[in-house]
């Protein structure tokens, strides 16, 4: 049986995912899954509006139900829903009144397994109750701390004979991972939705899944690896967002520019006490990033000679609050250098201060081994803790901001794409 594959629409604005939707369908995608943001933000309409724009096509009411599962059954069924999704967590009683309603209107009914405390008991529960689907689902939140649902799918899998759908950040390559343990039917969001080519994203799922032995699976490496490919790939603006306007360093601007992603090598010295600053350059192993506060901004604490040394040693980038000197080799040089002054006068090598201690730079708090993303926007600072997360989340402002700028390239404006009068706070 050819897999079927779903598109999850998780916008905000219907006309955007009445466009999206049909960009999915000409890559590939068979069923339309109205998401549960575009249910909370427009209503049944979505769903009304979605049965109009698609008359053939199987469309899908996220509704995440988790009471009154009859009632909510209802309102999709008669909104245009084929199928209504409900929380597998949900007690026995809404499901069993959810699956009456959903006899009674001639639609079907899928189980979310989002959440769910034992999932592995649920889903055999759910095939007892009598669902038509259950879906094996790892959350969009979930996703940005590291889990995935394939592994969850495999051990499912053998275990029921109820059709299963998967979801959870799926892309080509996981997609036909799914397809192998089981999955019947595929639901893509993001890795669809927020391409700056939904056709194109479609179709690659679509063959993935049509072929999934083709499909080459790559190793992603270890968490540090995967941290710093996404961090190259997003801007400080994108990771800012992520962190909701947290992690920006103030006053500190780029002197050599350059992006820098690397671990942090923190010094705190004294005023043009420069041991420290180059004493850290032998610390520092190849892919980290020297940040360093000294205290006075007219005293330089670096300078050509330490920037050549930090070549040598692989250094990606140094961050000062503080001044740097012999800017015109330092620009020459093109090690990436963000600092808050530049002077010609230097200190003298005292050997005061630290080197690998929580400092303060540009305002915030840096730790040896947090994550520091310096571009043309300025610094931003990672706490190594939420690095794999915060990554992550940076990458979906990415990947969403790419498909808007291809929005506005097709001649809209940004407050007309994004409805922004109708989100403004009231
Ligand atoms: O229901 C959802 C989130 O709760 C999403 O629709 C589902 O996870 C698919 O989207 P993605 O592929 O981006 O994970």
């Amino acid at each position: 049986m050819t897999p079927i594959i779903q598109v999850a629409l998780d916008l905000l604005e219907l006309d955007r995912a009445v466009e999206i939707a049909k960009e999915a369908i000409a890559g590939g995608a068979d069923w339309i899954e109205i998401g549960t943001p575009l249910i909370k933000s427009e209503g049944m309409d979505a769903i009304r509006t979605m049965r109009k724009a698609f008359p053939e096509r199987t469309i899908l009411a996220d509704m995440k139900t988790v009471d009154t599962g009859a009632l909510e059954v209802e309102m999709a069924a008669k909104a245009g829903a084929d199928v209504v999704i409900v929380l597998g967590s949900a007690d026995d009683s809404t499901l069993l009144d959810a699956l009456r309603s959903a006899h009674k209107y001639g639609v079907r009914l899928m189980a979310d397994l989002i959440s769910a405390p034992d999932p592995v008991k649920r889903v055999v529960e759910l095939e007892a109750l009598g669902v038509d689907y259950v879906n094996v689902h790892v959350g969009i939140d979930q996703q940005m701390m590291g889990k995935d649902p394939i592994s969850l799918l495999r051990e499912i899998s053998h275990r029921v004979n109820v059709q299963l759908a998967v979801a959870g950040g799926l892309d080509a390559n996981t997609a036909a991972q799914a397809v192998k343990a089981g999955a019947r039917v595929v639901i893509v969001g993001g890795n669809i939705t927020h391409s700056d080519n939904v056709t194109e994203a479609a179709r690659k799922i679509r063959q993935s899944v049509d072929c999934p032995d083709a499909v080459e699976i790559c190793s992603v490496g270890t968490v540090d690896q995967e941290i710093r490919k996404i961090l190259k790939e997003v801007s400080t603006s994108n990771i800012s967002d992520a962190m909701h306007r947290k992690g920006a360093m103030k006053g500190i601007h780029p002197l050599v520019g350059g992006k820098i992603v690397g671990t942090a090598v923190t010094v705190q010295t004294f005023p043009g006490d420069w041991a420290k600053p180059v004493e850290a350059i032998d610390v520092a192993k190849e892919g980290d990033v020297i940040v360093i506060y000294n205290e006075n901004k007219d005293i330089a604490c670096w300078g050509g000679l330490a920037t050549w040394s930090a070549l040598n040693k692989g250094i990606a980038g140094v961050v000062i609050e503080g001044a740097v000197r012999d800017i015109d080799e330092v620009k020459n040089l093109g090690l990436p250098i963000y600092t808050s002054n530049t002077v010609p006068n230097a200190g003298d090598p005292k050997g005061f201060g630290e080197i690998n201690a929580e400092i303060t730079c540009g305002g915030q708090t840096v730790k040896p081994g947090d994550y520091i993303v310096g571009d043309e926007s300025g610094v931003v600072v990672i706490p190594a803790e939420r690095a794999y997360e915060l990554a992550r989340r940076a990458k979906e402002v990415y990947k969403n901001e790419k498909r808007l700028f291809d929005e506005i390239k097709r001649g809209g404006t940004l407050s007309e794409i994004m409805e922004l009068k109708k989100w403004e706070k009231h």
